[in-house]
């Protein structure tokens, strides 16, 4: 087995909100390093902190006080162009409700972060057409996304997330919006690439059906990350 490789790192990491002449913590001190190729499910209540942990992560947002790292490299020390260069490269994003361009296609949507990184190239349209496979889509590339049922559309999300490779893939919520048995099959489809690709997946959701296969489970809890579970 190789040695494990840190995608995400969290070190001593605050974040607080002033709230009139109060402050209030919702990360208190957060310790965290996710691994390339771990799948980890995020849980917690609503108000947790939740969406603020996984906008730290991505650098949308800047902790009171800690450091982020993401793929080595310190958020902090980087400038707000260059952390969108990072997100841009180096992190997918799945949203609760899908957000696809609706004037562009199936097709084209999942292009959009290769072309974004400046890939334009046949290898990039190859790499579409393979995952349009995958995720089961082959026959729908040329489709808009309101001709889609919600869980194609998320599965053409799964897609446009990974399509550029990236080393992490933050999901917010992404079977909130399907019933349980589409849910099921857009999970599938995100563990069996990010296993393949070895991505490291940070899953936020409050579906415990989720637990059973991540190979670590997270709870937020009063500013605390509690680590629950490690599957064998
Ligand atoms: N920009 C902000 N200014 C002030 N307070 C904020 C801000 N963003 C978040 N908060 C507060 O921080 C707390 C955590 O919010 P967050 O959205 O991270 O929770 P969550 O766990 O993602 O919740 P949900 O499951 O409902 O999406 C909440 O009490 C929220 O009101």
């Amino acid at each position: 087995m190789s040695a494990p490789s840190p995608v995400v790192e969290l070190h001593d990491v605050s974040k607080s909100y002033a709230e009139g002449d109060a402050v209030r913590e919702v990360l208190a001190g957060t310790n965290l390093t996710l691994n390339a190729g771990e799948f980890t499910v995020l849980l917690g209540r609503s108000g947790s902190g939740k969406s603020t942990l996984l906008n730290l992560i991505s650098g949308i947002d800047q902790p009171t006080r800690g450091t982020v790292r993401v793929a080595g490299q310190d958020l902090g020390h980087m400038s707000e162009h260059a952390r969108t260069l990072l997100r841009r490269e180096r992190i997918g994003f799945i949203f609760q409700a899908f957000n696809l361009l609706p004037t562009l296609t199936v097709e084209e949507n999942i292009l959009l972060p290769l072309e974004l990184t400046g890939r334009t190239g046949a290898a990039s349209r190859d790499r579409v057409r393979e995952l349009l496979g995958t995720v089961g889509l082959g026959n729908r590339a040329a489709s808009f996304p309101d001709r889609l049922s919600g869980g194609e559309q998320q599965r053409v999300a799964v897609a446009r997330a990974l399509a550029h490779a990236p080393p992490l893939l933050l999901a917010d919520e992404p079977t909130g919006n399907l019933d349980e048995q589409t849910g099921r099959k857009v999970l599938d489809l995100l563990e069996d690439l990010t296993r393949r690709e070895r991505v490291c997946a940070l899953i936020v959701t409050h579906d415990p059906g989720l637990m059973a296969r991540a190979h670590r489970v997270l709870r937020l809890e009063a500013g605390r990350l509690i680590e629950q579970a490690v599957r064998p």
